[in-house]
C-alpha cells in the first residue's frame, strides 16, 4: 500500500505536468505514489494515506473545478489528523484570483486536521523546466517529510 496520494483536476494539462513532477521526486526518495485524477476517486480514499498532494487548476471567478466541487464537499466527512499533506496547481495572473483553488484546498485540508509540508505552489500557466525542477524537489521534500515522523 502506498504511502502518499495526488489527486489532481487539469483541464489543459498544465497541473498534471506538476503532478507529474512532483510524482517524479517522490519516486526519487524510493516511495511510488498513486496518481489520480479527481473523477476517479473520492474524499474518503484520501484518509488511507500518510501523505495527500492536491493539485487543482482555478477555473471561473477564482472557483474550484468543476469537478473538484463533490471531493471537495465530501472532505468535511473525512478526518486527516496524523497525515500531512500540500497543495498546487497552475494559474494566471491576468485574473483576479490568482490560483485561488490552492489555497481554498489547503483551508479544507488543514480545517479537517492535516499538517501542512510546503506552501501552496501555484505556476503561472505551462511550468518552465524550472518549475518542474522544483515540483521534483517538493516530492522529495514531502516524502521525507513523512519519513521523518515514521
Ligand atoms: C474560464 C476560465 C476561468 C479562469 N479563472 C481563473 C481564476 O479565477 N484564477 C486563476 O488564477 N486562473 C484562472 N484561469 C486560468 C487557469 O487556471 C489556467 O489556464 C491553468 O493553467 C489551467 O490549468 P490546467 O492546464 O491544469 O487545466 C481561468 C481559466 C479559464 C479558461
Amino acid at each position: 500500500m502506498s504511502k502518499i496520494i495526488i489527486v489532481f483536476a487539469s483541464m489543459s494539462g498544465n497541473t498534471e505536468e506538476l503532478a507529474e513532477a512532483i510524482a517524479a521526486g517522490i519516486q526519487e526518495a524510493g516511495i511510488e505514489p498513486v496518481l489520480k485524477n479527481v473523477m476517479d476517486t473520492n474524499a474518503s480514499e484520501l484518509e488511507q494515506y500518510e501523505g495527500v498532494l492536491l493539485g487543482a487548476y482555478t477555473w471561473g471567478d477564482g472557483d474550484l473545478p468543476d469537478e473538484f466541487e463533490d471531493f471537495y464537499d465530501d472532505m468535511d466527512d473525512i478526518n486527516l489528523e496524523g497525515r500531512k499533506f500540500g497543495v498546487f496547481g497552475s494559474a494566471d495572473s491576468s485574473y483576479t484570483y490568482y490560483g485561488k483553488a490552492v489555497d481554498t484546498l489547503e483551508e479544507k485540508l488543514a480545517e479537517i486536521g492535516g499538517e501542512k509540508v510546503f506552501d501552496g505552489f501555484k505556476v503561472e500557466l505551462n511550468p518552465s523546466k524550472d518549475e518542474k525542477l522544483l515540483c521534483h524537489e517538493l516530492g522529495l521534500k514531502f516524502a521525507a517529510a513523512l519519513n521523518v515522523s515514521a
